[in-house]
């Protein structure tokens, strides 16, 4: 492997949980920030940010990006190299489309090449898992497509979860934010065996209609009992989104990651009516959104 000085890395946005699968599925999508990073010959950081929301991303140690570019060096038992940082912002921050994962990746990805590629892909995932702390943004961040992670005997075993070509996601992104830690505080710390057999056979019933494309599947399996009942009061306008999403043709709607960005699944011949229905219901919310139907990214970082 050369040694290079300079590595441009360009990591998806996720959504996850998808409804049942809290913590543990997730999906890259067709939108993405941008990093280059370039050593410097002095042991100086400098941070230059642009894109929509680009004065609110730290410019110092605190920079999640480089707090993970760090920690590889840090994993290699090397100080990391003074080094600028140039991020093209295209995911918007804390809204549940996995601003965080693509930093953490990207930091990541971008010392694993700067230092000669001392791990490997699945050494740099363990790596992304331990910092995110869950599995389900990082790991179709790194690699793309639909992706379940579960733990196995000796890391994590993740498996590729086929997605039929005519599920649209279509998200509606608000104009506040919300942050995954606020999100996560609203959780209990319990749960019924009647709730976790509820995600168990929603999560089950969630895969075999992705794989199929089968409304009435993924009509039931979009439901969820671990996180979106109590995250739901987080984010206002939720049940007339969610009404108007379903009556223009949506399978069902849940929250995208820890929210506030609400994600339908439709099929290709419903997904514009979909958007335009969420779109009106959260504007009649008095709530500013932008809705994008986007693809599945199926490269993870480059
Ligand atoms: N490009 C970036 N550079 C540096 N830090 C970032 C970047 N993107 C996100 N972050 C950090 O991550 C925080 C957002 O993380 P958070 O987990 O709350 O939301 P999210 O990752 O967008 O949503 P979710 O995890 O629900 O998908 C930001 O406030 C910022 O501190
Ligand atoms: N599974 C995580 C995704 C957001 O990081 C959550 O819902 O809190």
């Amino acid at each position: 492997m050369s040694v290079v000085s300079s590595v441009t890395v360009k990591v998806p946005g996720t959504t996850a949980n998808l409804g049942p699968g809290f913590d543990c599925i997730g999906a890259a999508l067709t939108i993405y920030n941008q990093f280059q990073f370039t050593r410097l010959e002095t042991s100086e950081l400098i941070i230059q940010a642009t894109g929509a929301e680009a004065e609110r991303v730290p410019t110092d140690e605190s920079n999640l990006l480089y707090q993970a570019f760090a920690k590889l060096y840090q994993y290699i038992d090397q100080t990391p190299p003074g080094v600028k940082i140039e991020i093209e912002l295209g995911v918007p921050l804390a809204r549940g489309l996995g601003s965080s994962a693509t930093a953490i990746v990207g930091g990541l990805v971008a010392a694993n090449r700067l230092a000669g590629e001392p791990l490997s892909q699945a050494q740099v995932m363990e790596l992304a898992i331990a910092i995110e702390g869950h599995p389900d943004n990082v790991v179709p961040a790194l690699v793309g497509g639909c992706r379940l992670a579960a733990t196995g005997a000796t890391g994590w075993e993740i498996c590729d979860v086929p997605w039929h070509g005519d599920i649209v996601p279509v998200l509606a992104i608000p104009d506040f934010e919300l942050s995954t830690s606020e999100a996560r505080r609203v959780l209990p710390t319990e749960y019924s065996r009647a709730d976790a057999i509820f995600n168990t056979a929603h999560l089950g019933l969630l895969l075999r209609g992705l794989q199929t494309g089968k409304g009435e599947w993924l009509r039931a399996a979009l439901q969820d009992k671990l996180h979106q009942p109590y995250r739901q009061a987080l984010i206002p306008g939720y049940d007339a989104v969610n009404t108007a999403a379903v009556a223009a043709g949506a399978y069902g709607m849940v929250i995208s990651g820890a929210g506030p960005t609400l994600l339908a699944l439709a099929d290709v011949s419903h997904a514009a009516a979909v958007a335009a229905a969420m779109s009106t219901a959260w504007q009649e919310a008095g709530i500013k959104a932008v809705v994008r139907s986007l693809a599945l990214d199926t490269h993870g970082a480059t």
